[in-house]
């Protein structure tokens, strides 16, 4: 059996605080006899996991793909006998004073379904998670000094507002109407009792006493992304039946922070309040849930605190505590997804995805310090609008949540496998400096070009007054005319460049048809030439046999001449005709040849002149194609004509 280590390497730098939360088995879990993973805490730190029989893991390690144990280190790990008040203490504490001091904090839980994320940020009544118990701390730091003029109001993602009264008038109601339609369950006052006594005895040796005269004023809002759409839990819409949720925009607040638009922050003033919103929130959920016949774990819900500390009338700072409950792991296959639940299940597991390239993308920038990868924040809403975190303005931290069947084992290693790299992520202000440094290089033709395609990308404009709004008309519409003509000349450009290049094109093939025909030319002449000589060589041959075959005709061996010779003197009178007749039949015969030949030679000129009129004619026609293009080259400049004949 092989063993995979995913523990990293011993030099610790302060990296991402990632936790492991095992859960108990249920007791249906127990009677039913589920198959358990062998999930052995070796220490505080590391856990194996053993692939159990049937899983998709364990076939492809005993087909000798991949291992079947694996090993995995947090930075610690709570088992199933982990209470609520342990976890809180030993996680999520320092987080809260960070909070109180003015610092960011982001909590993710992270699991397959029913690994107990939502027990963990949210837990019941009786045994409160991780949130109460942060809002509980925020209003002990707070005890005696809370501000209750409801007047100043987050406003955008880091800034607070001033309400008129009529303003104020408005928060008081809606705040009022929501109370109203919350019904008081009992044990929530058994846990603030509980709570109260807890932090009395836990928390109040860590609380600073404030002698600034300080106030703070505590606001909270509760959202979820569901199909990478943004829905306020806090709106009253969601209990009646006929009207749709609204959607949501994820806008810019002009400093590059990310925020929800017009979502509704509803002042608190203690525990009792808060546990309502709550209750309203996740009433709204599951209502909004079964009008979709969904499940709570497929969408990721977002509780976020602000606190402003005041002094006199004056914000002083405002620190922000967001706990992210996010969706199920799961894939859709396992779960058998379709239609509507693929897509549901399409974008969970894209948000995580993205959630888990932009750690990844973190985590590699801060281990080779040369690489600078463009990190994915705008590609999904959870990651956008909590950028900020990432780039250091605040400490991100995760629990991871498992539960030991064997039935979504491979989902859960798949989780582990996630937490294993955000584990190594660094944290600290140099994020900020690295990612600072991607955005504005890598980031910049990205941005650009989404923010001009997508609607919720662009700036919030309602927010600027309106002689702002029209400067900003008259920006724009100077940008875009400069865009434009930027566009046309480019194109004009392209076009000449085009043109230029088909230009040559021509020209050079035809220098080379010029060239072909040139040689072909020669190459005719040559032919003719040795053609010509030929036939001359052949006629001197043949005059000059056809006189050596006349002279061996006429020729008289010697002493048949001399006696010949002697006939003759004894006949003088006819030996010069005899001779004569000879010379003249000769002639004759020569002439006749001569003029045999004149007339192949004849006919040898004709034929030659006839190709030669061919070849011009050729030449000719060629020259009359080309013209145009050399009569266009030598006027120059526009390439207009050459676009009709050429269009592009
Ligand atoms: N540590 C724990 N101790 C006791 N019970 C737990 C623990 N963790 C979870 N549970 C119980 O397990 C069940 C599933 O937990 P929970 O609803 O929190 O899972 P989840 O991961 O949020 O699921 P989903 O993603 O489907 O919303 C609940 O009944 C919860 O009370």
């Amino acid at each position: 059996m092989c063993l995979q280590s995913e523990v990293p390497g011993s030099a610790e730098v302060q990296t991402m605080r990632v936790y492991l939360r095992v859960r108990p088995f249920s007791k249906e879990e127990l009677s039913d006899n589920e198959d358990q993973v062998q999930c052995v805490i070796e220490s505080s730190q590391t856990v194996t996991l053993n692939a159990p029989k049937g899983s998709a893991n364990m076939k492809s390690s005993e087909k000798g793909i991949g291992v079947s144990l694996h090993k995995f280190a947090f930075s610690q790990i709570f088992g199933p006998e982990t209470t609520q008040s342990e976890l809180f203490d030993l996680t999520v504490k320092s987080q809260t004073h960070d909070f109180l001091e003015g610092k960011n904090a982001l909590i993710f839980s992270y699991g397959v379904t029913n690994a107990g994320k939502t027990y963990t940020i949210q837990g019941t009544p009786q045994d409160p998670g991780i949130l109460p118990r942060v809002l509980d701390a925020t209003f002990h730091y707070s005890e005696g000094r809370q501000y209750e003029g409801m007047d100043l109001k987050p406003y955008l993602r880091n800034d607070a507002q001033y309400l008129d009264p009529d303003q104020v008038k408005q928060e008081r109601s809606a705040k009022a109407a929501i109370f109203a339609s919350v019904k008081e369950v009992r044990e929530v006052f058994l846990f603030v009792f509980f709570l109260v006594f807890f932090f009395l005895f836990f928390f109040s040796a860590s609380n600073p006493t404030q002698a600034d005269g300080s106030q703070f004023a505590l606001w909270v809002s509760f959202f979820e992304i569901y199909n990478e759409c943004v829905y306020d839990l806090l709106q009253p819409s969601l209990f009646s039946k006929s009207k749709k949720r609204a959607a949501l925009r994820v806008c810019d607040d002009g400093a590059g922070n990310a925020y929800v638009k017009d979502l509704r922050w509803i002042n608190i003033q203690n525990l009792r309040e808060a546990c309502k919103l709550l209750q309203y929130g996740n009433k709204n959920r599951s209502a909004a849930a079964t009008k979709m016949n969904q499940s709570s774990s497929r969408s990721h819900s977002i509780f976020t605190m602000k606190l402003l500390k005041i002094d006199g009338h004056a914000v002083k700072w405002i620190s922000e505590f967001s706990m992210c409950d996010l969706a199920g792991s799961e894939r859709c296959n396992k779960t058998k997804t379709f239609g509507e639940r693929l897509k549901e299940a399409g974008n969970i597991n894209n948000s995580l995805l993205i959630l888990g390239k932009c750690i990844t993308a973190l985590r590699n920038n801060q281990t080779d310090r040369t690489k600078s990868s463009y990190i994915p924040f705008r590609e999904s809403k959870l990651t956008k609008l909590f950028q900020a975190v990432f780039c250091g303005k605040g400490k991100a931290l995760m629990i991871v949540n498992i539960n030991q069947c064997a039935s979504t084992y491979d989902e859960t290693l798949h989780v582990m496998k996630f937490s294993a790299v955000a584990k190594q992520v660094g944290l600290g202000t140099f994020w900020c400096e690295r990612t600072q440094v991607i955005d504005s290089q890598a980031l910049e033709s990205y941005l650009s070009e989404e923010e001009l395609l997508d609607e919720e990308d662009e700036a919030d404009m309602s927010l600027l007054p309106q002689n702002e709004l029209v400067n900003m008309i008259e920006t724009l519409r100077t940008k875009l005319l400069a865009e434009r003509r930027r566009n046309l000349v480019q194109e004009m450009e392209i076009r000449k460049e085009m043109g230029d290049a088909m230009l040559q094109q021509l020209m050079e093939s035809e220098e080379l048809r010029s060239r072909q025909i040139e040689d072909l030319k020669e190459s005719y002449q040559e032919k003719l030439e040795n053609t010509f000589e030929m036939y001359k060589d052949a006629i001197r041959e043949h005059a000059y046999q056809s006189a050596m075959n006349n002279l061996e005709d006429d020729y008289v061996p010697l002493d048949e001449f001399i006696a010949e010779q002697e006939k003759v003197e004894s006949s003088n009178v006819n030996t010069c005709s005899v001779l004569h007749s000879f010379l003249v039949q000769l002639i004759l015969s020569l002439e006749r040849r001569l003029m045999e030949l004149s007339e192949t030679l004849e006919k040898v000129r004709d034929s030659f002149l006839e190709k030669s009129a061919d070849l011009e004619a050729q030449q000719r026609k060629t020259d009359d194609q080309v013209r145009p293009y050399t009569l266009m080259q030598r006027f120059g400049g526009s390439n207009v004509d050459l676009f009709y004949l050429f269009p592009l």
